[in-house]
């Protein structure tokens, strides 16, 4: 047992962040600021942010309405600029959203015109692959999330949970390097949303893409990652950054899941002066 501030703790997360990948990072956020005017004077959504990412790796960004999970999310994808520091992936710095970074949000982003295999072609359009190549790839990845037999659908005629994996076929086509997720399962009931974080995780082992997912669901966080960063509001910071040692077969039931979701649950009960166990 040890007693810590929350600068020290929030020092010691940027500093464990730091060791974790021995100067490796395929998405290397550092220093990053981020304010918006408001009414009040300008607002600090993410304040000296500092994240490293190794490539295959999946991170969920964790925390609380209002932290900044999707501003960060935002900077590393290139939707948003920072005022202060430097976001770079690959050695090169983000400046604008990249075809090699895809981003699957909460509302799905499909056409309600266009069959449901035709939404997951549209993701390989710039890639100037011939029409039949185009089809068989989509229905690859149709197949993949389980939505074979839909492809002359229109997403109109599919519940939430189908479109969103329609949302995910239509990403993995493209063959990203980088998925980013925001709170993708955020309007999808409670078993829907577990068979998706089924299939993510499973994906994610399979395709071996590297993956950024926000969400404020501690049970989706400890399920999906490898390593949580959990984050506080006012201003933005990362508080603390959570290994995920369970595996690749994670079991929502067995102990140690539930002992992870009780460690993260800690972190969330800190308050500015307390008593903490090592939990990394
Ligand atoms: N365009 C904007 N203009 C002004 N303030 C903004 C803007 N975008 C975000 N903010 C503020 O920045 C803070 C962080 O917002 P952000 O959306 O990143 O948080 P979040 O953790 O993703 O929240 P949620 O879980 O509710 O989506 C919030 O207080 C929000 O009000």
């Amino acid at each position: 047992m040890q007693t810590e501030n929350r600068a020290q703790t929030e020092n010691r997360a940027q500093t464990e962040n730091r060791a974790h990948t021995d100067n490796s990072a395929y998405i290397d956020v550092r220093n990053v600021t981020v304010t918006y005017a408001q009414k009040k004077g300008e607002f600090r959504a993410l304040d000296d942010v500092s994240l490293f990412v190794g490539k295959g790796e999946f991170i969920c960004l964790l925390g609380p309405s209002g932290c900044g999970k999707t501003t960060l999310l935002n900077v590393m994808a290139g939707f948003e600029k920072a005022a202060k520091g430097s976001v770079a992936i690959d050695g090169e710095a983000v400046k604008r959203p990249d075809p090699r970074y895809v981003t699957i949000f909460q509302n799905y982003g499909l056409l309600p015109w266009r069959t449901v295999r035709k939404n997951v072609e549209l993701g390989l359009e710039t890639k100037k692959l011939p029409r039949a190549q185009r089809s068989k790839i989509a229905d690859r990845y149709l197949e993949m999330v389980g939505l074979g037999d839909f492809r002359h659908h229109h997403p109109g005629q599919l519940s939430g949970g189908m479109q969103q994996r329609v949302a995910i076929a239509r990403a993995l086509a493209a063959d990203p390097e980088i998925l980013f997720m925001d709170e993708p399962f955020g309007a999808l009931d409670a078993i829907t949303r577990m068979k998706l974080q089924d299939d993510v995780r499973r994906l994610s082992d399979e395709e071996k893409k590297t993956i950024v997912f926000v969400t404020h669901d501690i049970e989706e966080a400890v399920f999906l990652a490898d390593r949580i960063v959990v984050m506080t509001p006012n201003p933005g910071r990362i508080r603390s950054i959570v290994d995920v040692q369970l595996g690749h077969v994670r079991d929502r039931t067995s102990d140690e899941f539930i002992m992870m979701r009780d460690k993260i649950f800690a972190v969330f009960n800190m308050k500015t002066e307390r008593t903490v166990e090592y939990y990394i």
